[in-house]
């Protein structure tokens, strides 16, 4: 049995080697990180931090000895220059690191080399290129709270984003966290375990997944967690903090001294003490973890949830805003559908816009008038787009250049970038749309910091800044000097070998060079008794003699000399340069936020005029008339002119007066629609295509319809499918009723509610009578704007009892022994479901198929609903009486009291 390894906790620190306690010291100031100790060319991790690291990277296991009573400690590393993309694997997997540094060199360290961390990479403050997806956010966010009260900020320190708001209730919070799906959650909590937190949620999380580096420490006692942090979600990656800097006072002062104001009024918080303290623990958190490689942040600004559209977690999944609810891929979901942005910045705002529609009139009229323009105007358009294809993502070249850590490629890209705006401007000068306007003047300091940028660096540099090759000729007189000097040196020692070669008669001599012993001069063994006397022999190989010459040496000691100065001189140039660049930080970022706006609405006109979009009127009513709608995916998806489009018409307008006849219910314009129609038929395309033109008229889009007069809305509420929740164990049934009852709770008659199914995960007649009731109540008590689809063809029943239900079916053609699906949406219910036939298609054994069909007659002969509905008829809004024109009782109305 091999002996269990050590850890930092049982280890005798005592009898530790220097090195290993300082490592250990180290250690206990990051105990949420691993640490990487620099030892020579390798960035080293010891104990638990060492097994962990084999593990999740695959490295060897290996050991060193830690002192005389200790023996050997467990140890594996990472080379120093494969540091970037190994620190990015372990970042991906929700790890942080802090990466120790030597600060002298060993070889001038009197004892022990002095090592600081000078960095913590965590998952919410990357902003190393390779380790950051380009075109969606990385937000780091903070979260305080107060009874049921939270403050959240946000921050995006490679684009310089930061927001905070007040919340109202911890379910608020949650959905807030899943709209950002933050890389990285700071809770404040002290806790004398600070190991606790990880430990609760990653073993919430699929603990034999993602084994925590605590978990292989030896077991600590679990932490009380606050009970209000139980009810986050399990599946983002929190990290501790101390409660210290969320408190008030601290938080305040750290925002007005970070922000150099005298109070926090001109970002709009003043009164929101929850949303300043988790905005000052964010900022503590970035100069703890960013030490001096901070990079500044934008003005903090508030929001409120309730200014956007809102859609809950259930919704944007259900809607595959940005995913599919199948694999989760990009590839056919909204965003897919819609992001044709040239730049990752357009890319990222679009798919921010998605994910947070607008509420304000004016703010959507503002970006579909700039849609509207350059949908009509192909060639401003094709400039613009044509333009914005060579800016690079200046946001996120400017955290790196407020970091210190861009290199002279990124300035180039920034300088090109830069150069492109007067471009820009140039294409949108006779524009007049609000996004447009706004691009026509380009600020002059960026343009002349442009110009400077070209004209100092290379047109190609190299990576690193510490080998020169990085300053043009005549920009500094000192450094033209110096390569004068080296130049002399360089040119002699290119017109060596000819030389030699003239002045010994050898022309197989040659001049090479290697790392070991610099320059020399070799000769073939046959020849080498023809060697000048003033060569010296440096080496002797198989075949060859190498020698060099007194010259030689003092030519290249002076050239290495001379390289030294130049390569010193070029970085701090360099450094200089891109401390002035981020001077300009500020009006960088603006340009870079309109660009980006300016991209994602080229993006809409794009995919407006490719597949003949409308613009959407939108106004303060409840009104949803879609004339000709189709499903923004789907359609894509479909070869041209295939997809069916389909009209709808929701929503009767509100009056105050309930005796007014104007505004009262009718089937024209329902705020209930029960949609039935046979498997396959199109009813969950339908449903959600209403949901996303609805959401994409409000985010300032075109939509796919002929016309489309849309009231705003406030939330779209969603209920399609179910599949179990494994991670919270909830029965397919349970997360269906936790869904409506959401829903329920909440809705409005500004909302627009579109169930999918409901009541399917039980037996048929209890889904049945939930169904029902819950499209009474919506239609009654709610009064919201819903599509309910559904297989119970019993609910066609409600439209003959309450004025605001309508029925609408998707119909087929039924041939002799074959259904076409025509996916049309057309007034009336459907009362088969031709289930089997779908099984049919499926490929069912034909032994089941007719069985099956032999049972359904069974049933329709023989059940009691099928009866009752046969004796009382299944009235469609054609058949149905003339409706009452006053609004019907409140009281439940019940299927079970029909005669059936
Ligand atoms: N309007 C349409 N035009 C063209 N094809 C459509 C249309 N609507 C739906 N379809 C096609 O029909 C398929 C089935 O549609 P959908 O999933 O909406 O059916 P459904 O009625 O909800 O079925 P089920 O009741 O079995 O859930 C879609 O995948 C799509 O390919």
């Amino acid at each position: 049995m091999t002996a269990p390894l050590l850890t930092t906790t049982q280890v005798n620190r005592a009898a530790l080697t220097p090195m290993m306690q300082h490592y250990i010291e180290t250690k206990d100031q990051y105990p949420h990180a691993l640490v990487l100790y620099r030892l020579g060319d390798f960035y080293e991790a010891f104990f638990e931090d060492a097994q962990l690291i084999s593990r999740e990277l695959e490295l060897v296991l290996t050991g060193r000895e830690g002192g005389k009573e200790i023996g050997r400690i467990p140890m594996a590393g990472i080379p120093h220059h494969a540091l970037d993309r190994y620190a990015a694997q372990l970042v991906e997997k929700g790890f942080s690191i802090a990466i120790c540094d030597q600060m002298e060199s060993a070889a001038v360290a009197q004892g022990l080399v002095r090592r600081e961390v000078t960095r913590v990479i965590t998952p919410g403050t990357v902003i190393e290129e390779g380790m950051l997806p380009a075109k969606r956010n990385n937000f780091l966010v903070a979260v305080v709270n107060a009874a049921e009260n939270w403050g959240l900020a946000y921050a995006d320190i490679s684009t310089g984003e930061f927001q905070t708001t007040q919340l109202r209730s911890t379910e608020q919070l949650v959905q807030e966290l899943l709209r950002l799906q933050p890389a990285e959650v700071l809770l404040p909590m002290d806790s004398p375990n600070l190991h606790g937190l990880k430990e609760f949620f990653k073993a919430k999380n699929q603990p034999e997944h993602h084994p925590t580096q605590d978990a292989i420490a030896e077991k600590r006692e679990p932490i009380e967690l606050p009970s209000a942090y139980t009810k986050l979600p399990d599946s983002l990656c929190y990290t501790q903090r101390s409660q210290t800097p969320f408190s008030l006072a601290e938080a305040k002062q750290r925002l007005l001294e970070t922000f150099r104001v005298r109070s926090l009024e001109g970002f709009g918080c003043n009164a929101l003490p929850l949303a300043i303290r988790a905005s000052g623990g964010l900022l503590e958190y970035l100069s703890a973890t960013q030490k001096n490689l901070q990079t500044p942040l934008q003005n903090l600004s508030t929001y409120t949830v309730s200014d956007y559209l809102l859609l809950d977690h259930q919704t944007r999944r259900n809607l595959e805003i940005t995913q599919t609810v199948r694999d989760s891929t990009l590839y056919g979901s909204l965003l897919w559908a819609l992001d044709k942005t040239t730049t990752a910045m357009g890319s990222r705002a679009l798919r921010r816009w998605l994910l947070q529609p607008l509420k304000n009139i004016q703010a959507i009229g503002d970006r579909a008038d700039t849609v509207a323009e350059l949908s009509r105007n192909h060639s401003l358009r094709k400039s613009l787009r044509h333009v914005l294809n060579q800016i690079y993502d200046i946001e996120r070249l400017c955290s790196r250049v407020g970091a210190g850590t861009a290199n002279a490629r990124d300035l180039i890209a920034l300088a090109q970038s830069l150069g492109k705006l007067r471009d820009v401007s140039e294409v949108v000068l006779d524009a007049c749309s609000p996004y447009l306007i706004g691009l026509q003047q380009v600020p002059l300091d960026l343009e002349q910091l442009g110009d400077r940028l070209v004209n100092t660096l290379v047109e190609q540099p190299p990576i690193y800044l510490t080998e020169g090759d990085l300053i043009r000729a005549g920009v500094n007189s000192q450094l033209d000097e110096l390569r004068q000097q080296a130049k002399a040196d360089l040119d002699w020692l290119a017109n060596l070998e000819k030389l030699e070669r003239e002045r010994t008669g050898i022309s197989t001599l040659k001049l090479g060079y290697n790392k070991a012993f610099g320059y020399y001069i070799s000769i073939s063994k046959g020849k080498s008794d023809q060697a000048p006397k003033d060569y010296k022999r440096k080496q002797t190989l198989t075949n060859e003699e190498r020698y060099v010459t007194p010259e030689l040496e003092e030519r290249e000691a002076r050239i290495a000399k001379a390289k030294e100065a130049l390569n010193l001189l070029e970085y701090e140039l360099f450094i200089e340069l891109r401390t002035e660049v981020a001077k300009h930080i500020e009006p960088m970022r603006a340009i870079a936020q309109a660009l980006a706006a300016a991209d994602a609405l080229c993006s809409f006109a794009e995919v407006a005029v490719t597949y003949n979009y409308c613009r959407p009127v939108i106004a303060e009513n409840r009104s949803i008339q879609i004339k000709n709608g189709r499903h923004p995916v789907v359609e894509q998806s479909l070869p041209a002119g295939f997809f069916v489009p389909n009209s709808v018409n929701l929503g009767y307008p509100l009056s105050a007066n309930p005796e007014d006849t104007e505004s009262s219910p009718d089937s024209e314009h329902p705020d209930l629609i029960v949609l039935t129609g046979p498997n396959m038929s199109g009813k969950s395309i339908f449903l959600r295509q209403v949901g996303l033109i609805q959401l994409m008229a409000q985010v300032g889009s075109f939509v796919p319809a002929d016309v489309a007069n849309l009231g705003l809305c406030d939330r779209i509420f969603t209920r399609v499918g179910a599949v179990d929740d494994l991670a919270t164990g909830q029965s397919t049934f349970m997360v269906e009723m936790n869904e409506t009852a959401n829903i329920l709770n909440h809705a409005k008659e500004t909302s627009l509610v579109l169930l999918d199914e409901i009541g399917r995960g039980t037996s048929t007649f209890d889904g049945m009578a939930i169904a029902w009731s819950v499209a009474e109540y919506l239609a009654t008590a709610l009064k919201a704007r819903a599509i309910f689809a559904t297989h119970y063809h019993e609910l066609n029943e409600l439209a003959s009892l309450l004025p605001n239900v309508a029925n609408f079916q998707v119909t087929v053609k039924e041939l002799e022994d074959e259904i076409i699906f025509l996916h049309q949406v057309q007034p009336g219910g459907a009362d088969r479901s031709y289930g089997i036939e779908v099984g049919r298609l499926a490929g069912l054994p034909p032994t089941v198929i007719s069985r099956a069909k032999q049972l359904l007659a069974y049933i329709d002969r023989n059940s009691r609903i099928a009866t009752g509905l046969r004796n009382a008829g299944n009235p469609s809004p054609e058949k149905a009486p003339a409706k009452s024109k006053t609004k019907p009782d409140k009281a439940q109305l019940s299927i079970f009291d029909r005669d059936i």
